[in-house]
């Protein structure tokens, strides 16, 4: 699913409008019909309903809206705030024939207004600026939003929470946006609301179609999408009836430290769960034993060193290369890994702490094999690329770091973004705060290793990797709860997860 920036979902609008054909306000009708649908499913007619619209077309569905309520018996008041005189055409129309309603207490504020009483019981409709704000809400725009915030009434937001930018707000006035309890969005999700700061703001969000022209949609170019269950079941590979271990790669895990065999444990259960034909464990001595009992199903090769991983090994024979769970940081494995990552062919994923070692050598960055991911959290992002001062911004620099070091990078979190060295990315919609827990990214690495060396290109495996993670998290708090369930949880639910996208 795509996610446009808000120049780009004016133009799907005159498109829609233009190629279905629809007039401009058949369009508004289909959009306040299915935000009446929405609102109407939740709140019964006794609830009072106060609605503020704005001069623009969010003002002009709010209106509307306020008229569908009406016609269901709902008790409704509306303010519509037109300081300038002037409203879009569409918002016009709506509003004359609110103002014919008797059964509607329609107020048009120029200049004065009296704010109403509004309840707990209260349900307020956020109409008033949407996809066209164009700068932060001042002045007595503010003023009703601050007004709404500090009510108790319920808040839906119509298209995106007025005041919030679409897409950075980095520079934006936070306490003048509106903390809606709902936002019911017409047809495509903006890209704030993947940001974890804006959830205050936007709070649980639905989408709801107003069938905006799927040719639209499918000409208009964006960076930003949201990865679907049906991409990544047309990504994966069947298997052959005669296939052998030796058509699904060999890997190599580098991973693991003294007190931090763990970290290895997981990633290569993980990857073994993920179809791969062979994985071989490099790992310190002293996790020999741990590796050979925990996963019988590995090779695990030694490093000649006792406690980390100080000397790095051939790569020759392995189709990619995971290294970075529970590596360490001390001197000799910071050696190691330079030089490991300066002689590999492979693509390799870099993970952990082979990131914080190459936050410390960035001119090491732009020498990593080809087709390698990265897969930073967001502090390990902020280790390569300097302090961020919200998600955009952090997404952004995420962006340059791709681009630069001609890498893919899985920056993760709720809606991990998979980043190409282009600067496309792609929102992964699975995985639930459950997987908040020591562990879990362990897990996504050897995931992506598994895909890696099975011979995905390494977007696909990016992608197919994030979204399997996720999903067998979900599956595990399905099992377990989002408390109880821990990073090995995800592991014995990854087969569930490829079953899912599989068959
Ligand atoms: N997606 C779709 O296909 C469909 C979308 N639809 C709906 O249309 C909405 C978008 O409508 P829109 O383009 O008219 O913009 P909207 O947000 O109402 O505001 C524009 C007005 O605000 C003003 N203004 C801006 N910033 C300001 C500020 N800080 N402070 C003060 N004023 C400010 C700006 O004035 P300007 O600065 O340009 O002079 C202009 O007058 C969209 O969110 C959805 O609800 C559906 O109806 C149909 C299908
Ligand atoms: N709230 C959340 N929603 C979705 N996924 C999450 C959430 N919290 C964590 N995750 C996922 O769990 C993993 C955590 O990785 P990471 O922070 O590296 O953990 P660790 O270092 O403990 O292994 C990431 O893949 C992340 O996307
Ligand atoms: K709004």
């Amino acid at each position: 699913m795509k996610i446009f920036p808000s120049s780009s979902i004016k133009k799907l609008d005159a498109y829609t409008i233009e190629n279905e054909p629809i007039a401009s306000i058949d369009l508004m009708e289909r959009a306040a019909t299915a935000l009446t649908k929405a609102i109407t499913d939740r709140w019964n007619t006794e609830t009072p309903v106060t609605i503020f619209a704005g001069p623009g077309n969010n003002g002009g569905d709010a209106l509307a809206v306020a008229r569908m309520m009406a016609e269901k018996g709902y008790k409704l008041e509306v303010y519509l705030f037109n300081p300038k005189g002037e409203l879009s055409p569409d918002c016009q129309t709506n509003k004359e024939l609110v103002e014919m309603m008797e059964e509607v207490a329609f107020h048009e504020i120029s200049t004065q207004f009296v704010p109403p009483v509004l309840t707990p019981d209260h349900l307020v409709i956020d109409g008033l600026f949407g996809s066209g704000l164009n700068k932060p809400l001042s002045g007595g725009f503010a003023a009703v939003v601050k007004y709404i915030n500090s009510s108790p009434a319920m808040v839906v937001a119509i298209d995106i929470p007025s005041g919030l930018m679409g897409e950075e707000n980095t520079f934006n006035v936070k306490t003048n946006i509106i903390r809606a309890d709902v936002t019911f969005s017409l047809q495509l999700p903006k890209l704030a609301f993947l940001f974890a700061e804006n959830t205050e703001f936007v709070g649980e969000w639905e989408l709801l179609d107003i069938q905006l022209s799927e040719d639209g949609i499918e000409e208009t170019e964006t960076n930003y999408e949201m990865l679907e269950i049906e991409e990544i079941r047309s990504l994966i590979k069947p298997r052959k009836q005669f296939a052998h271990k030796g058509n699904f790669g060999h890997a190599l895990l580098i991973a693991g430290s003294k007190g931090m065999a763990g970290a290895s444990v997981l990633a290569a259960r993980a990857c073994l769960r993920s179809g791969v034909g062979l994985l071989t464990v490099h790992a310190p001595m002293c996790n020999n034993d741990i590796l050979q009992t925990s996963i019988p199903e590995a090779i695990v090769e030694t490093d000649a060193n006792e406690t980390c991983f100080a000397v790095p090994t051939d790569t020759d024979d392995y189709q990619a290369v995971g290294i970075g769970p529970g590596l360490g940081r001390n001197e000799e494995t910071e050696a190691a890994l330079l030089e490991q990552l300066e002689h590999c062919q492979a693509p390799v994923v870099v993970d952990a702490d082979a990131l914080n070692i190459l936050a410390n050598h960035r001119h090491a960055l732009t020498h990593l094999p080809k087709g390698s991911i990265l897969t930073p959290h967001p502090k390990e992002l902020e280790r390569l690329t300097g302090k961020c001062q919200d998600s955009y911004e952090r997404l952004m620099k995420a962006c340059e770091l791709a681009h630069a070091a001609h890498v893919h990078i899985v920056l993760k979190g709720a809606y991990s973004a998979i980043i190409t060295p282009e600067g496309k990315c792609f929102f992964n919609p699975t995985g639930n705060p459950g997987m908040a827990t020591g562990g879990s990214g362990d897990v996504l690495t050897g995931v992506i290793l598994a895909l890696l060396a099975q011979g995905y290109p390494t977007e696909e495996a990016a992608k197919i990797g994030t979204y399997i993670h996720g999903l067998a998290g979900d599956v595990a708090q399905k099992k377990q709860g989002m408390i109880g369930m821990i990073a090995s949880d995800i592991i014995t639910c990854l087969p569930t997860a490829w079953r899912l996208v599989s068959e």
